[in-house]
């Protein structure tokens, strides 16, 4: 697991050997420990380079053994014995230094890096801190203001952003390990205590407790909840008022209490669950990896609006020329000039020139001849979107892709209506679209395996985190909302307010609140639906029994509060109100107290005290219970993927997993106690009544979420 050569007759070259990026493994521990050992004990070695088979460097700490019990060498102290050794020792740092690998090039006395290297300290996003060291080896190197900043965000920096910070000690364009070994030749006989950083005081800025203090707050802000960023607050400051002796004693005791905390299990959780949510597998046997995906130079998007825009600029940004079709003049040249608006601003941010060259905009579906593939946004209407994919088929050369950006209706009926229903699929982009990174990729039952492959690539080549998903009403993301905002609003009958359900949720650590997240998307577009679906407005037969809908409890709130002209955001009222149209500041808003005081009382609803405890479970577990039901469907093929849809497109903090892993680590036999105790109180609500698979896991032992798999693979799938 490290290679050993003696180079240039007097160079020890110790290369990592663990694909695909070379983590720190207990093998690998082994190995570093075992090849150091002797290159400092044989007299011709005067100088060590160390590098990373594979172009890279070393990703850090093996995060898979993480959940096992400690084996091998620790990396304290093997680290710490690499620093204070009598030979010079450089880091040849290609591809990435990351977590302990930046770490282990810390210890090293020089680091050389590769124009197109990244080095950073991310184990904050897995819940944990540089524990290796790194809270205290990297102030003393760059400052505390700058390592402060690198490892309470984990942010990636740049090879040549490291050379400035002072991280690296050269950057090169040539080979790294060849410039490396030429520097450990020069380094040989040249004091080492100046480049040992355990060794060096910290540069504490005048202003530290005011500088912490500010970090601090912008923690709490932007992290809510999440303990590793104030570990690592903690950690630092040991380095800024600690001897090294201390300060990684308590990085130690820092770390201990990150180890075993459920955050940093489902954190780590997240990291395999993005990576494991791009591999699928279709009944047929076709999977990922055996399936080449088109490649797609060309792409149309028809229909201007906040969705098409964003996929437009989504598309140009990573080279795809853009046909962007809308149906009269004007919205066509306001489209046009937003997304060129948008493209100049992203190619601004990133340093970059906008490719505004690959954008072409059109009134006519006739010029989609020759694209390899369509992206159509219009408006959410089935009928609409039918006629749009009948033309479609019509114009376009028969081998080109139909995609729909729909957020729930039927891909199949669309297929339907085309000549290829094999190369039509559903690409649900999320809003807005060019910054949100999901995108849903719904594969009908007649979707081909190549349309899917080719889905999927076109979604990780624009940045996207791309899942596939059966095809049923709202797919997946919104067919688990539903439940879950049907709970917020019978809670609001029952006694809660909006502003109360969305502090607890907000507390839980969701970015936003049921209410204000409703606010923000514009409560007419559900508005809509639901009068479309026949369950508010005229077609509402007179002599339904109130509050029932199709055999269902029903809450009309929402339709009252849409009946007001309260849209949300953009009319300045809604849930809350808001200082102007547009506003961002919600108030809770006496309008809203009075018309749920005034529904309470015509239906005789008494109001009651409603605890937090009470929103979360009602909320979170029909939220999860609909998981099991999707999973038991096969519209989802595992509970991962549900949680990355959860945590990219809805908002579920990260540090929860995502609402199945956080029904696992409740413990799915209370989920289903609570569940069972409140469809016993609203035996009318459907959504409370747990789930078949939720009964089966728990009677086979509640397995991990890992293996719940294995209980649902007898079922249907719908991929
Ligand atoms: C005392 C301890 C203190 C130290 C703590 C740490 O160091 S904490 C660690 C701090 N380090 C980090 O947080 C870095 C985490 N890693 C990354 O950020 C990225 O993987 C990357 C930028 C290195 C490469 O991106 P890319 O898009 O080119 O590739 P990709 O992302 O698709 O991964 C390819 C495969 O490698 C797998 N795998 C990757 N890393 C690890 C790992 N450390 N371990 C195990 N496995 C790892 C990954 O699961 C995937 O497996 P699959 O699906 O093929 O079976």
């Amino acid at each position: 697991m490290a290679r050993y050569e003696l180079v240039k007759r007097s160079v020890a070259l110790i290369t990592l050997t663990n694909p695909p990026v070379n983590s720190l493994s207990s093998a690998v521990r082994h190995g570093i420990a075992k090849t150091m050992d002797r290159a400092l004990s044989d007299p011709k070695v005067t100088a060590v380079v160390i590098c990373g088979e594979n172009g890279r460097f070393c990703g850090g700490a093996d995060i898979r053994e993480f959940s096992g019990p400690m084996r091998g060498p620790p990396l304290l102290p093997l680290l710490d014995s690499i620093e204070a050794g009598e030979k010079p020792v450089v880091a040849a740092i290609e591809g990435v230094a990351l977590g302990g690998g930046l770490e282990l090039a810390l210890v090293c006395h020089y680091r050389i890096a590769h124009s197109k290297a990244r080095l950073g300290l991310p184990e904050v996003t897995l819940g944990l801190l540089p524990a290796a060291g790194g809270t205290q080896r990297l102030p003393r190197l760059i400052g505390i203001p700058a390592a402060l900043e690198l490892i309470t965000t984990g942010r990636h920096v740049s090879s040549q952003e490291a050379l400035k910070l002072g991280i690296v000690d050269q950057v090169t364009e040539q080979n790294v390990c060849e410039v490396a070994v030429e520097f450990a030749l020069r380094a040989v006989a040249k004091p080492l205590s100046s480049r040992r950083l355990s060794a060096l005081t910290v540069p504490c800025p005048p202003d530290l407790d005011a500088l912490l203090e500010a970090v601090t707050m912008q923690i709490q802000k932007k992290a809510r909840g999440m303990m590793a960023p104030l570990a690592c607050v903690q950690a630092v400051r040991a380095a800024a008022t600690m001897p090294y002796s201390q300060g990684i004693k308590r990085e130690s005791e820092l770390m201990a209490t990150l180890f075993n905390s459920g955050q940093a299990r489902a954190l780590q959780y997240c990291f395999f669950a993005e990576r494991t949510a791009g591999k699928w597998t279709l009944p047929s046997g076709a999977q990922w990896n055996d399936t080449k995906p088109r490649e797609i130079r060309s792409a149309a998007v028809i229909g201007l609006g906040t969705m098409g825009r964003g996929i437009a600029v989504s598309l140009a940004r990573v080279g795809i020329s853009v046909i962007a079709v809308e149906s009269d003049k004007k919205l066509m040249e306001t489209g046009r000039q937003m997304v060129i608006g948008m493209l100049e601003r992203d190619a601004k941010r990133r340093g970059v020139s906008a490719s505004l060259n690959l954008l072409k905009f059109t009134l006519s579906l006739q010029n989609l001849k020759d694209v390899d593939l369509v992206i159509e946004a219009v408006f959410e209407d089935m009928a609409l979107k039918k006629r749009v994919f009948q033309e479609l088929s019509k114009v376009c050369r028969p081998t080109t892709l139909l995609c729909s950006n729909t957020s729930g209706l039927d891909v199949d009926a669309l297929a339907g209506v085309t000549d290829r229903p094999q190369l039509v699929i559903g690409m649900h982009f999320f809003s807005p679209a060019h910054v949100m990174k999901l995108l849903e990729v719904v594969c009908g039952p007649r979707s081909s395996s190549e349309t899917i492959a080719t889905a999927m690539s076109l979604g990780k080549r624009m940045g996207k985190v791309s899942v596939a998903v059966g095809n049923c009403p709202g797919f997946v993301g919104n067919r688990m909302l539903k439940p879950y905002s049907d709970q917020a609003t019978f809670l609001l009958e029952e006694g809660a307010t909006p502003e109360q359900i969305d502090k607890v949720l907000e507390d839980f650590g969701f970015a936003m609140g049921v209410f204000r997240m409703s606010d923000l998307a514009g409560l007419d577009v559900g508005w809509r639906v639901r009068k479309e679906s026949g369950l508010t407005g005229p077609d509402v037969d007179p002599k339904n029994p109130p509050r029932r809908r199709q055999g269902r409890k029903y809450c009309p709130i929402p339709d009252m509060v849409c009946e007001q002209g309260r849209f949300g955001q953009k009319t300045g009222r809604g849930w809350y109100m808001y200082d102007k149209p547009g506003g961002t500041n919600a108030k809770p808003d006496p309008l809203i107290q009075n018309l749920l005081e005034t529904y309470r009382s015509r239906y005789g609803i008494k109001p009651r005290n409603i605890t937090d405890q009470e929103i979360i479970e009602r909320c979170l577990f029909a939220l999860a219970n609909e998981g099991f039901r999707i999973l038991e469907d096969g519209i989802a093929a595992r509970p991962e993927d549900i949680d990355v849809i959860y945590q990219f497109g809805y908002g579920f903090p990260r540090h929860r997993g995502g609402p199945m892993f956080y029904a696992s680590m409740v413990g799915l036999e209370r989920v289903l106690e609570r569940l069972e105790h409140y469809h016993q109180a609203h035996p009318d609500v459907s959504h409370l009544e747990p789930s078949p698979l939720l009964k089966k896991l728990v009677a086979c032992g509640s397995p991990p979420i890992q293996k719940w798999r294995e209980h649902i693979k007898t079922m249907h799938s719908h991929l």
